[in-house]
């Protein structure tokens, strides 16, 4: 057969466009490197997946290739993807597939095993900054926000005086003093920032190149978010490699981070020494024609017309609302709509808003209206809220002498034990530590005859502190460990015993105000902690790979790697941040934003926008909300609409079916050709993590299944992905029963 014949046949063997063709079979030259530009829905994620498996094919071995990508959620897509065409969980497990977090954390932590690497959390922040307002001499200083002091100790980290990064901050009254006393801080408790992180990283490969000697190519997924320090990281891990980037520039949304749609040529800057080829992946595979003109519309004409390859369909619809509430009930109305077809799953839907707080709003009145719903985040959404605390306790439970920072997290909980406390014992540790090479720990001073005397005055305190740690050195005794070490159960009830003892339970139940919505979000965020636990526990007791890390041990080094899966019957929400790189069939976009933005913002707002609008397969609704003042609120409208969209009125009614606030048919008209179109276009898989159910994943599917009268948990599939019902063990009680009953007895 001629070559030419061949390679077409090869094409057609992996169902891929010529393009896509060229992509997956680029030479594998270590002087090379290759970006693809792929719009949305082009199929990037496929043909990473398929180049891999096709290097594989050529003899590259698993373990030479080193894969980047942004967030945890893209990984496991990529994860996921591999395995659906490899069918070989071992192989994929051997393919260096990381976040640049974790990627980093291995190089840093494999490399330099003084240093643990733990990063600092949201909570861990709060915790930090509540300190250091009693170290500034300052009765009235303005405190300084989480970010403001993490930019500080950044700056600071990397060669700026304390002085100098002060000088960014003119209205907050904050000492240099205090700085100091949170950097040595930061460095006693071994706990780093994610850009500190990342800067060991480089300086580790720096200085130790060879340690990616076994590296042949590095492929970077989503290079369009690559903010300064990330493309730093690129470009040292992949000299004299191969090196494959994709992404979508119309796609960068991490401005505010430092990522900028410019990339591609600070890429071309930072490769000199590479022969640079680009390859445009423009077929669209996901959207309908209809969603991809209103697409087009808002991120300007003159980029590359994308040729959508789906069938016509519906218009999308834009609905104006006169309220926020307005547009909740339609959307409640509409989804009980969708699902009564029994064709159109929640799990089809997503819901996209550019706050946090709109869909926490929201989801609370989805669940008085009995529609279940999940809310996507890029990491579990327990970790940025006070249910973290519980990762303190078993840190501590775990290695007490190393736990520094989670001590002083969850001493404060204690009551009695307020800043004044901790300050004392963070300064009483420091003088010990001054010149000690072997510097003593917080937990080996809690222990010391030195605390006990500094306590006696304060007898109330001192005792709550010592019950603490008299009660963790006895789940500790080797007896009550290996009852908890591998026991998720009894793991959780441990610590649930200890949030009720030492204080969580009253920071969560003591705010001045504790709504429903409260209660909600914590019973939540509880259920998603425990799920999480198990699916730990399955991963590490099941997959072969994992050395004999005990539960405990891969939870602490896995908590921040596998994000929340979506279930069949519940409905998605998620920021339009984090929903980047799904796809949905139906995709409601909510309006409540009435912010001006600048012309710079503008341009940001759009591309957030595009990555909205292009999640979406089959239906898509866009909605505006206008608020009281209803002259003005007009006027904002169409002002937003025309910065929103290039078009003038006339072309969005055509991009668009438009209906008015007072219009009362305002939904699809879901008719029969409609539904069957939808059942033939699904594409539930891939993305979104969901596994096929055919026989090749038959044989691979796990279920953990415990005496079903009893307790009634089933975990579900590998790799992140549950799907059963879930229910907590006989006697605990958890959620808004784990405040109100477990909490309060
Ligand atoms: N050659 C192809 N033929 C048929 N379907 C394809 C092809 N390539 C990709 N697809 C499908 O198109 C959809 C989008 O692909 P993929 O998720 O890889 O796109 P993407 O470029 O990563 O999207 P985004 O940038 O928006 O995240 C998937 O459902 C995928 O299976």
């Amino acid at each position: 057969m001629p070559e030419k014949e061949q390679e077409e046949d090869r094409e057609l063997e992996l169902n891929v466009t010529p393009s896509q063709y060229d992509a997956i079979t680029y030479p594998l030259d270590s002087n090379r490197l290759l970006k693809i530009i792929a719009g949305p829905g082009s199929g990037k994620t496929k043909t990473l997946v398929n180049r891999i498996v096709y290097l594989l094919n050529e003899g590259v071995k698993p373990n030479e290739f080193l894969v980047l990508s942004m967030t945890n959620r893209a990984v496991l897509a990529l994860k996921n993807q591999m395995y659906e065409l490899l069918g070989e969980e071992e192989l994929v497990s051997q393919i260096n597939i990381h976040t640049f977090h974790s990627f980093s954390s291995s190089v840093v932590s494999s490399n330099n095993v003084a240093k643990d690497c733990r990063i600092i959390e949201d909570i861990g922040w709060r915790t930090l900054i509540n300190l250091s307002s009693t170290h500034s001499s300052h009765n009235t200083f303005s405190r300084l926000s989480r970010s403001q002091i993490e930019e500080i100790v950044e700056s600071v980290n990397a060669g700026m005086t304390i002085n100098d990064a002060l000088v960014k901050h003119p209205g907050k009254k904050i000492d240099v003093e205090t700085i100091k006393n949170i950097m040595t801080w930061l460095s006693n408790s071994n706990i780093i920032t994610y850009q500190d992180l990342l800067v060991d990283c480089i300086k580790t490969v720096r200085k130790n190149p060879a340690i990616l000697n076994n590296i042949k190519t590095v492929i970077v997924d989503e290079f369009q978010d690559m903010y300064g320090k990330l493309l730093d990281v690129v470009e040292i891990v992949s000299r004299q490699k191969n090196l494959v980037i994709a992404g979508d520039p119309n796609q960068s949304i991490y401005g505010f981070l430092g990522s900028n749609p410019n990339i591609l040529d600070r890429i071309d800057k930072a490769f000199l020494d590479k022969q640079i080829d680009v390859i445009h992946l423009n077929e669209c595979f996901r959207s309908t024609p209809e969603i991809m003109r209103v697409a087009e519309a808002i991120i300007d004409a003159d980029t590359a017309r994308i040729h959508v390859v789906k069938q016509q369909s519906y218009l999308p619809i834009l609905n104006i609302f006169l309220t926020e509430e307005e547009e909740y009930q339609f959307i409640i109305d509409e989804i009980k709509k969708l699902v009564s077809t029994e064709v159109i799953k929640p799990i089809d839907i997503v819901i996209l808003s550019h706050t946090n707080k709109t869909l926490d709003k929201l989801q609370h009145l989805l669940k008085t209206n009995d529609i279940q719903s999940v809310k996507l985040s890029l990491n579990q959404p327990w970790i940025n809220s006070e249910i973290f605390h519980l990762v303190d306790y078993l840190n501590i439970i775990y290695e007490p002498e190393k736990a520094n920072h989670s001590l002083i997290c969850v001493l404060g909980l204690i009551e009695g034990v307020g800043p004044i406390t901790l300050k004392t014992l963070m300064n009483k540790i420091g003088k010990i530590n001054e010149n000690n090479s072997n510097p003593v720990s917080i937990w080996e001073y809690l222990n010391s005859e030195e605390f006990a005397s500094l306590m006696k005055t304060r007898t109330k305190v001192a005792k709550k502190i010592m019950d603490f740690t008299n009660e963790i050195m006895q789940i500790r005794s080797p007896e009550n460990y290996s009852k908890i070490e591998n026991n998720p159960d009894e793991l959780i009830k441990i610590l649930l015993d200890l949030g009720k003892k030492y204080g969580l339970k009253r920071l969560i139940t003591s705010k001045k105000i504790v709504t429903e919505q409260d209660l909600v979000k914590y019973d939540n965020y509880l259920n998603q902690f425990y799920e999480y636990l198990w699916i730990i526990y399955e991963k590490s007791f099941t997959a072969k790979n994992v050395s004999q890390a005990s539960l405990i041990e891969f939870f602490l080094k896995n908590y921040n790697d596998i994000p929340l899966a979506q279930k069949e019957n519940s409905i998605n929400l998620s920021t339009i941040h984090s929903a980047k790189g799904l796809e949905f069939p139906i995709v409601f976009i909510l309006g409540a934003d009435n912010r001006i933005y600048d012309s710079h913002e503008l341009q940001a707002h759009r591309r957030k926008l595009y990555v909205a609008v292009t999640r979406a397969s089959q239906l898509l609704y866009y909605g505006k909300v206008l608020n009281n003042d209803s002259f003005h609120s007009n006027a904002l409208l169409s002002s937003n609409m025309n910065s929103e969209f290039f078009v003038d009125k006339k072309t969005l009614g055509k991009i668009f079916k438009i209906n008015n606030y007072n219009d009362s048919n305002r939904g699809f008209n879901l008719d029969n050709i409609f539904l069957k179109n939808y059942s033939n276009n699904l594409r539930r898989q891939g993305k979104n993590f969901l596994i096929p159910n055919n026989k090749k994943f038959d044989r691979r599917m796990y279920h953990h299944k415990v005496d079903e009268n009893k307790s009634g948990y089933h975990i579900g599939r590998r790799w992140g992905f549950q799907n059963n019902a879930f229910k907590f063990p006989n006697g605990i009680k958890i959620g808004m029963r784990f405040i109100k009953l477990h909490f309060s007895r």
